[in-house]
């Protein structure tokens, strides 16, 4: 596997896409070291999912470097097809890719397929039809099969998009239990800035126009930052979650124009700032 120095896993170094005149992100450069997460966030159409397709080499830099391993696993943000085959199959299509033509996948092809499947803890899908499956646990078994690849790097384009809360804390289990083995890079684009605070190490925020910002994830994403990021204002939130505190992000809706923050003005509007036991505001 290629790898880059100082144990950074993937790189870009002053990187711009532009589709003829118009430039969807230039001067973008950060760093991710091996066995961590970043998160991408944005408002829709800022160029995630172009940045995630330039970090796979499909889309060409028309400025900069990437610097990336050759393989790498993708779950794309909509995925079409195998409806009607079992889950293994699907998680072994990823092994039959990597075959020379006209092979076929063989019986260790098949187990590195089942240990996918085991390091999601999906093994017990297997046999089942994928379009049986829950939107969950088909994100599971896509991801499943970008590891199946081999690959140490996952690049994840919105992987809990149209998941139900019960399905996302079935997803973000398995990204958090990934993250916790150090045993994958990986980088994921999401809407849900809370998903970022649970799960990456590393944040990069693509704010408007050139401005793109990369930290350290649960420094970034702060309360000012975010409500500038996503043009509406917001509350980071610490909420003990059993013997742990987990940070969460609270949108104020309905008060965009406004662009009113204080408590004051939010009970004057008939709105209750959330407060619970174990609740507790934080400013940042
Ligand atoms: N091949 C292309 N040619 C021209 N324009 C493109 C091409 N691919 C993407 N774009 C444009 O680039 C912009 C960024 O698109 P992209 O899909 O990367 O945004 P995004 O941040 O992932 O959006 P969303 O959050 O809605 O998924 C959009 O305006 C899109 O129309």
């Amino acid at each position: 596997m290629h790898t880059t120095d100082h144990g950074i896993h993937v790189r870009m170094c002053k990187a711009e896409v532009r589709f003829g005149p118009r430039c969807i992100f230039r001067d973008l450069s950060f760093a991710v070291p091996r066995g961590e997460t970043m998160a991408i966030l944005g408002p829709n159409g800022r160029g995630k999912t172009t940045l995630l397709k330039a970090l796979l080499g499909s889309q060409r830099l028309t400025q900069g470097r990437r610097e990336a391993p050759r393989l790498i696993g993708y779950v794309p943000q909509h995925h079409h097809g195998g409806e009607n085959h079992h889950c293994i199959d699907v998680v072994l299509m990823a092994r039959a890719a990597l075959l020379p033509m006209f092979s076929v996948p063989s019986r260790h092809d098949r187990d590195l397929a089942l240990r996918a499947l085991d390091h999601v803890g999906a093994r017990h899908l297997a046999q089942q039809c994928f379009g049986s499956l829950s939107g969950g646990e088909r994100q599971i078994v896509l991801l499943a099969r970008a590891l199946a690849t081999g690959a140490e790097l996952l690049v994840l384009d919105e992987p809990a998009a149209a998941l139900d809360l019960a399905n996302q804390d079935l997803l973000l289990g398995v990204l958090f239990e990934l993250r916790r083995q150090r045993s994958h890079t990986v980088i994921f684009t999401t809407h849900h800035p809370q998903h970022a605070l649970y799960l990456a190490d590393k944040a990069l925020l693509m704010h408007e126009g050139d401005n793109v910002r990369f930290g350290m994830a649960s420094e970034l994403l702060s309360e000012s930052e975010l409500s500038q990021l996503y043009g509406m204002p917001l509350r980071r939130l610490q909420v003990q979650a059993g013997e742990y505190q987990q940070s969460t992000v609270f949108p104020l809706f309905g008060l965009r124009k406004q662009n009113c923050q204080c408590p004051h003005e939010i009970s004057r509007r008939g709105i209750t700032p959330a407060s619970s036991p174990g609740t507790q505001r934080s400013f940042q």
